[in-house]
């Protein structure tokens, strides 16, 4: 390959944008602005958007793609996160930086407004892709703050590794060492907005919960998971009441461990044994709900 096309100014350059799944999530307090304080485990799967970006001579704008980007075709412009998530990095970059424009392809492969932060995963990939494009250079620190403003799930999307989230979500921490399984991903069709559901919660606030530095085997992690519970499926099952069948449905699937929705919904996740167990799950599910979108695989 030549110095030519490995020059990041006309290289086009892909970056993954992996589903954000809430193991568990607990609404532990208010703070006075009304956000919420969140104990959550955070993982990522297989299944994602993908972000490309081609430089060009025109002004940077954002085509979308893939199954999901007709859902999203009215947002293309200024408010899109890719392109909020581009905005801000440019005014931090320095003057040794090389902005350039060009077109930001972005394959919507993830249901819209569905819990599993495909926004919030476009937006991070955008940071990422754009810093190193534009040799930016822009350090961590800075990337982390730009991420909290452009929303909660922000932050954890940025490095796409499990972590535990903490504070409204720019609390992050180690997660425990995870051990080998699968995980089917089920929604219904029905976007459902993150503020309402929120405001829907009600009742008492969760404790923090007690995680161990690993676990050994899957069923020794469900066992804990099973303990512990996503305080917004509740408030989300009477936004969008199918989130209680996708539940049942993935419960019922052979070898599965556990089922539970994501964040604000209204996907929810099923942990299997392995892969392969989780894939052949989601095989017979799409078969049976072919209106769902079902995913099957591993964790990133
Ligand atoms: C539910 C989660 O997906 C869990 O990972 C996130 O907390 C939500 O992250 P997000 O979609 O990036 O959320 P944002 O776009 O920042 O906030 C959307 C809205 O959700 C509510 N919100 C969000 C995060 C939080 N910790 N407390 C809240 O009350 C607020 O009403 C906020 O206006
Ligand atoms: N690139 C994008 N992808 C998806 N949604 C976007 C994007 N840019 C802006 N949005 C808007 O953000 C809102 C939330 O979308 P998203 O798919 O991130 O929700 P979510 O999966 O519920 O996220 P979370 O799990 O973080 O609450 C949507 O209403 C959508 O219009």
């Amino acid at each position: 390959m030549t110095s030519a096309t490995m020059d990041p100014m006309t290289q086009t350059l892909t970056e993954a944008a992996p589903a954000k799944i809430n193991l568990y999530l607990h609404v532990t307090g208010k703070r006075p602005d009304g956000y919420h304080l969140l104990d959550s485990l955070v993982v990522f799967a297989g299944a994602g958007d993908t972000l490309r970006y081609e430089p060009g001579p025109e002004a940077l704008h954002l085509v979308l793609a893939g199954r999901f980007g007709a859902a999203l075709s009215d947002a293309a412009g200024p408010d899109n996160l890719v392109m909020k998530a581009a905005t801000a990095l440019e005014a931090v970059c320095g003057p040794e930086a090389r902005i350039q424009g060009g077109r930001l392809v972005l394959e919507k492969d993830l249901p819209v407004a569905s819990g599993i932060g495909g926004g919030s995963a476009d937006a991070a990939a955008a940071l990422r892709l754009l810093n190193r494009a534009w040799s930016a250079q822009v350090g961590h620190a800075t990337l982390l703050n730009i991420a909290e403003k452009l929303g909660a799930d922000v932050p954890v999307c940025l490095a796409s590794q499990s972590a535990r989230m903490e504070g409204i979500g720019e609390v992050l921490s180690a997660a425990p060492a995870l051990p080998d399984c699968g995980m089917v991903l089920v929604n219904c069709g029905q976007a459902v907005s993150t503020p309402d559901v929120f405001r829907k919660r009600d009742g008492a606030f969760l404790p923090r919960a007690a995680l161990p530095a690993r676990w050994p085997d899957a069923a020794t992690m469900v066992a804990d998971l099973a303990e512990l519970d996503n305080s917004l499926e509740a408030p989300a099952c009477v936004v969008c009441p199918p989130v209680q069948t996708v539940v049942s449905a993935i419960a019922a699937l052979p070898e599965c461990l556990l089922s539970r929705m994501s964040g604000s919904g209204a996907t929810c996740f099923g942990l299997f044994p392995s892969v392969w167990s989780a894939q052949a799950a989601a095989a017979r599910l799409a078969q049976s709900q072919p209106g769902w979108w079902v995913w099957g695989g591993g964790l990133v």
